[in-house]
C-alpha cells in the first residue's frame, strides 16, 4: 500500500519542529478520530493542532504515553496491515498502519527547511484555532550552554520529560516586523518559576538558573541565533525547561535600522546586566549572594549599559506581590523615602547627599571608567549621553537614568523629565547624536500596570516590546551620525523637555507614544511677531481715558468696576479667582456654539478684495464675538490685577503629545482644570490678509500650515483697509496653540478675543479658555468653526477625526451616503 501522503506529511512537519516521531503516532491517531478524520483541521496552520496534543501528551501522560509508544513500536514491526474496509475503524486503522509503515521508513527530518524563510513557528498562534500555551521554541542553540557551546548530555527535565529538541531555524532579519522579537531568556526563567507545578522542589533541575550573584551574557555576545521568540500573544508563565544562556537580548540592530527613526539612520545596541536586587547593592556584583526566589520575584535592577557610553537604570517590582490597594508611588515619594533610608540604614549623614546625586555620580562613574579604558575608538567619538533622572510622565512611579554629557538642561518640572545636567563638561568629536529612550521604564511599569494579571513586570515589559518592536519606548538607544539627521530632528530633540525653549513661565514637554516622529519644527515666539506688512498701531496715545484705568491701584477686580470694566457690560470679564466669570464665559461658548447667529456681513469685505476678482463673492459673514478687556500699561494697577490675565501668560501644565486617532500631534494637560481658566493664546506671525493669500498661493495643498486665525471681529465698524486686516499664522512662528486640533461643537476650550493695547480691536490677542472642566491627560480641543462643506477654504480641509457625536464633516459624510443611496 502506497504511503498515505497526509500521514507522511504530518510525520514530517513533526520532525522538523524536533518532535519524536513514535510521539507522533499516538496524538495523530487520536485526532483522527477526534476529528472524525477530517484531516484539514488537522494540518491546519502546520499542524498545530497535532503538536498541541503531543504538547499535552507530555504534559499529562509521560509515563502512560511512553510505555505505550515503546509497545507500539514493537507491535508495529508484526503488524499485518488490514485490507481496505468501509468501516470507519478500519479505516483509522489502516491509516494508523501507514503510519507505523511511514515511520519505519528513513524519514528525513526537513529542520524546517522550507520553513527557514518563514519567519514564523509553524506552532504560532491564531486567532481562530485553539489557543495554545506553550510558547514556542525556534532554535536549537536554545540547548546551548553560555558562550554558544553546546552542552553535552541532551538535558532532561526535573519532572523526567525528555526535552523537546528544538529545531534549527535561523530568525529571518525582519522578524520584529512579524510580531516577534527576541525576548529576554530571564523573564522565560522567571516564568518558570512561577509554573511550580511542572518542576518538582525536591529534584533540583540540572540547568542553569537565573542565580542571584550571576551576570548575564551581553546581548553582543550572543548569537543571533539564540534568541528565543514568544509569540506576542501567548502566556509566558508556563516555560519548557531549556538549558540556554541567560541573557536580554535587546532587538536586532536592522530592526531599528529598519523602522525606528527618519532618514535610514543605524542603529547601535546596548548590552544589558541584568542582576537582582540582593546582587546590585553598592553597585558591586556579590557572586555568592543567593536570594531567596521570592526576592528575585520582587524586585529588580537592570544595569543596561552600552559599550557607547550610556547607561541605564531600571527598577522594576514584580506585580505577583502588589497587594490590591496597591498603586504606584510617586518619584518623589520614592525618592524622599530613599533618603531617609539611606540616612538611618546607611548612616550617609552628608548634607549634600541626595539619592538623585548618587544616580548621576553613578553614571559618572560609568563614563570615566568608560573613557579611562581601551574601548573601541568609535566609542570616543560619542557626543551625548543623556542623564534624565526620574522621568514622571503620566504614571509616576519610576527612575530612569540616561545620562548624556552634552544636553546641558537643568530642569525640574513636576510633570516631565528631570533633566540633571552632568559635573564634568566633555570635548567629543561633535559627530553622533545619541537619541536617550526617556520613556522606557515609565511605560514599561505603565504596562504592568494594566496587566496585574500576568504575575511579572518583565512580562509585561516583554510584551510591550513584542506588540511594537519599534516602539519608542522600547529600551533601545540609538546612535545616529549628526549629519543624517535634519536641522529640525537636532532641534526637536533638544527641545524635548521644553518645547517653548524656555519662552513661557512654564515647560511644555513632549512625547510621542506611538511612532518615532518628532513634532513638526517651528520657531516658538510666546507673543505675536509682525511679519511685514500688517499694521499693528500700538501706541499709548491711542488709548483714549475711557479705555484704561489711570486711577486704579493694586488689584481692579476686587474694587469697584473701573473704566476697564465698560467694555464688558460694566464688570469685569473675571472673577476673583483669575478664572472667566460663568455667565460671560457662557455668552461666548454660545456665540461659538451657534455662529450663524452671530454672523455679520461686511459690504466690502477684505478677504473678497485680495481676491482680485473684482468683488465678486460676497462676504461670507464673520463672528461678532464678545471682548475681554484687560487692564494695560497705561493704567494705575500693578501687573498682578486680576484685571491682566492672559498677559501674565501661561500657568497650567500642558503636554503635547502624538494622538491616536491619526489627528498628528496634540496638545494636553496634564493637570485638572477648572472651568474659565486661561489656558493659552494662539500666537503666530501677524500678517495682514494679503500676505496671508500669497503664502495660501505659494503654498498649495500639502504645504506646511496651520489654521491661520483671523482677527476679523471689528471687520463691521466701516472700511477696513488692506493692511489693517489681519490674521495670526502660526505656521513657521508660533506657540503651543499651533497644537490644538479641531474639534466640532463641543470642544472643551473656548476661543475669545482679548483686547490689550489696541481699542481699535484691529488687532487683538486671541485666547483659549476652558469650556468645562477638564481632567488632567484629557487633550485640549477647540473648534475651528470650519465649515467642510466650503470646498472655496483657501487651505486644504482634513478628514475630521474628532470623535464628537456633533461632528459636521461626519454629517457631512452621513449626508453624502445617504444622498449616494438615494440616488442609487
Ligand atoms: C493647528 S494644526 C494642529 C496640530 C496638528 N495636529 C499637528 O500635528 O501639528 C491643524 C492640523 O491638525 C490636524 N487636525 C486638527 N484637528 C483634527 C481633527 N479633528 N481631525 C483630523 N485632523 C485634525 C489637521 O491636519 C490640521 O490641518
Amino acid at each position: 500500500m502506497a504511503p498515505n501522503k497526509r500521514v507522511v506529511a504530518a510525520y514530517r512537519a513533526m520532525g522538523s519542529l524536533g518532535i519524536d516521531e513514535s510521539k507522533v503516532k499516538s496524538a495523530l491517531k487520536k485526532l483522527l478520530k477526534v476529528f472524525d478524520k477530517n484531516w484539514e483541521l488537522i494540518e491546519a496552520e502546520n499542524y498545530r493542532v497535532l503538536a498541541d496534543a503531543i504538547f499535552e501528551e507530555d504534559d499529562n501522560t509521560v509515563p502512560k504515553l511512553k510505555k505505550k509508544i515503546q509497545s507500539d513500536d514493537v507491535h508495529s514491526t508484526c503488524h499485518s496491515l488490514p485490507s481496505f474496509s468501509n468501516n470507519q475503524e478500519d479505516e483509522t486503522e489502516s491509516e494508523e498502519a501507514q503510519m507505523h509503515n511511514e515511520r519505519a521508513q528513513p524519514l528525513k527530518r526537513l529542520r524546517l527547511r522550507d520553513q527557514e524563510s518563514q519567519p514564523l513557528h509553524p506552532l504560532t498562534n491564531s486567532a481562530t484555532s485553539p489557543p495554545s500555551k506553550r510558547p514556542k521554541l525556534e532554535d536549537n542553540a536554545l540547548h546551548q550552554g553560555s558562550f554558544g557551546k553546546k552542552p553535552q548530555n541532551k538535558p532532561e527535565s526535573s519532572d523526567g520529560n525528555p526535552r523537546i529538541e528544538a529545531p534549527s531555524l535561523r530568525l529571518p532579519d525582519d522578524i520584529v516586523d512579524k510580531g516577534k522579537q527576541p525576548a529576554s531568556t530571564q523573564v522565560l526563567q522567571r516564568g518558570r518559576k512561577l509554573t511550580s507545578g511542572r518542576s518538582s522542589p525536591s529534584t533540583p533541575s540540572k540547568e542553569p538558573t537565573v542565580e542571584s550573584g550571576k551576570f548575564l551574557l551581553p546581548n553582543n555576545m550572543m548569537p543571533r541565533t539564540q534568541a528565543l521568540i514568544i509569540p506576542k500573544d501567548e502566556p509566558i508563565d508556563e516555560v519548557p525547561d531549556y538549558e540556554m544562556p541567560i541573557a536580554v537580548i535587546p532587538p536586532e540592530p536592522s530592526s531599528v535600522r529598519d523602522s525606528s527613526l527618519k532618514n535610514g539612520v543605524a542603529g547601535k545596541h546596548v548590552s544589558h546586566v541584568t542582576v537582582t536586587s540582593s546582587e546590585c547593592r553598592d553597585g558591586v556584583r556579590d557572586e555568592d549572594a543567593s536570594p531567596t526566589s521570592n526576592e528575585e520575584a520582587t524586585c529588580n535592577v537592570e544595569i543596561a549599559s552600552s559599550t557607547l557610553g550610556e547607561v541605564k537604570l531600571s527598577l522594576s517590582c514584580s506585580s505577583a506581590l502588589w497587594g490590591s490597594k496597591f498603586h504606584m508611588p510617586r518619584r518623589d515619594e520614592i525618592i524622599e523615602m530613599m533618603e531617609e533610608k539611606c540616612l538611618f540604614s546607611y548612616k550617609i549623614a552628608d548634607p549634600n547627599f541626595s539619592v538623585m546625586k548618587l544616580l548621576r555620580d553613578l553614571c559618572d562613574c560609568m563614563l570615566e571608567f568608560g573613557n579611562n579604558s581601551n574601548n573601541d575608538p568609535e566609542e570616543s567619538s560619542i557626543l551625548r549621553s543623556n542623564v534624565d533622572v526620574s522621568k514622571e510622565s503620566q504614571e509616576p512611579g519610576t527612575l530612569d537614568v540616561v545620562r548624556n554629557k552634552d544636553l546641558d538642561m537643568l530642569s525640574d518640572v513636576s510633570n516631565g523629565p528631570i533633566n540633571v545636567s552632568p559635573s564634568a563638561a566633555v570635548a567629543s568629536p561633535q559627530s553622533f547624536l545619541l537619541l536617550a529612550d526617556l520613556n522606557g521604564v515609565n511605560d514599561a511599569v505603565l504596562d504592568s500596570k494594566m496587566d496585574q494579571t500576568t504575575n511579572d513586570f518583565s512580562q509585561c515589559n516583554v510584551r510591550k516590546e513584542l506588540e511594537c518592536p519599534i516602539s519608542p519606548n522600547s529600551h533601545s538607544l540609538v546612535i545616529v551620525p549628526q549629519d543624517q539627521l535634519t536641522a529640525d530632528d537636532i532641534r526637536s530633540f533638544y527641545d524635548i523637555s521644553d518645547l517653548t525653549k524656555g519662552e513661557e513661565n512654564v515647560e511644555i514637554p513632549w512625547v510621542n507614544e506611538y511612532t518615532n516622529d518628532f513634532p513638526p519644527s517651528f520657531n516658538y515666539i510666546p507673543q505675536n511677531l509682525v511679519f511685514q506688512d500688517a499694521y499693528v498701531n500700538i501706541s499709548l496715545s491711542r488709548v483714549g481715558s475711557e479705555d484704561c484705568c489711570s486711577t486704579c491701584a493694586g488689584n481692579c477686580v476686587l474694587s469697584i468696576p473701573c473704566a476697564c470694566a465698560n467694555k464688558t457690560g460694566g464688570e469685569f470679564a473675571y472673577g476673583s479667582r483669575g478664572l472667566l466669570k460663568e455667565q460671560f464665559l457662557n455668552s461666548c461658548i454660545a456665540i461659538s456654539r451657534n455662529p450663524q447667529k452671530h454672523f455679520f456681513y461686511c459690504k466690502n469685505c477684505p478677504l473678497d478684495r485680495i481676491k482680485n476678482d473684482g468683488g465678486l463673492e460676497p462676504c461670507k459673514g464673520h463672528l461678532k464675538r464678545k471682548f475681554i478687556k484687560e487692564c494695560w500699561s497705561k493704567c494705575g494697577c500693578g501687573k498682578h490685577c486680576g484685571n491682566r490675565v492672559i498677559q501674565r501668560g501661561m500657568t497650567c501644565k500642558l503636554q503635547v503629545f502624538f494622538t491616536s486617532e491619526g489627528k498628528g500631534w496634540g496638545l494636553r494637560t496634564l493637570e485638572d482644570l477648572p472651568k474659565g481658566a486661561f489656558v493659552c493664546e494662539f500666537v503666530g506671525e501677524i500678517l495682514s490678509i494679503k500676505e496671508l493669500y500669497e503664502r495660501n498661493m505659494k503654498c498649495t495643498g500639502e504645504g506646511k500650515h496651520t489654521y491661520p486665525v483671523l482677527l476679523d471681529a471689528n471687520w463691521d465698524s466701516g472700511h477696513v483697509n488692506n493692511k489693517e486686516a489681519l490674521c495670526l499664522d502660526a505656521a513657521s512662528f508660533g506657540n503651543i496653540a499651533r497644537f490644538i486640533n479641531h474639534r466640532c461643537f463641543d470642544a472643551n476650550l473656548v476661543e475669545i478675543p482679548v483686547e490689550v493695547e489696541d481699542p481699535g480691536h484691529y488687532y487683538y490677542h486671541f485666547a483659549f479658555f476652558t469650556s468645562r472642566k477638564i481632567s488632567a491627560h484629557e487633550e485640549l480641543t477647540w473648534d475651528y468653526g470650519i465649515d467642510f462643506d466650503d470646498h472655496d477654504h483657501p487651505l486644504k480641509l482634513f478628514q475630521c477625526s474628532c470623535g464628537s457625536k456633533f461632528c459636521r464633516h461626519m454629517k457631512r459624510s452621513n449626508r453624502s451616503n445617504i444622498s449616494a443611496s438615494i440616488s442609487e
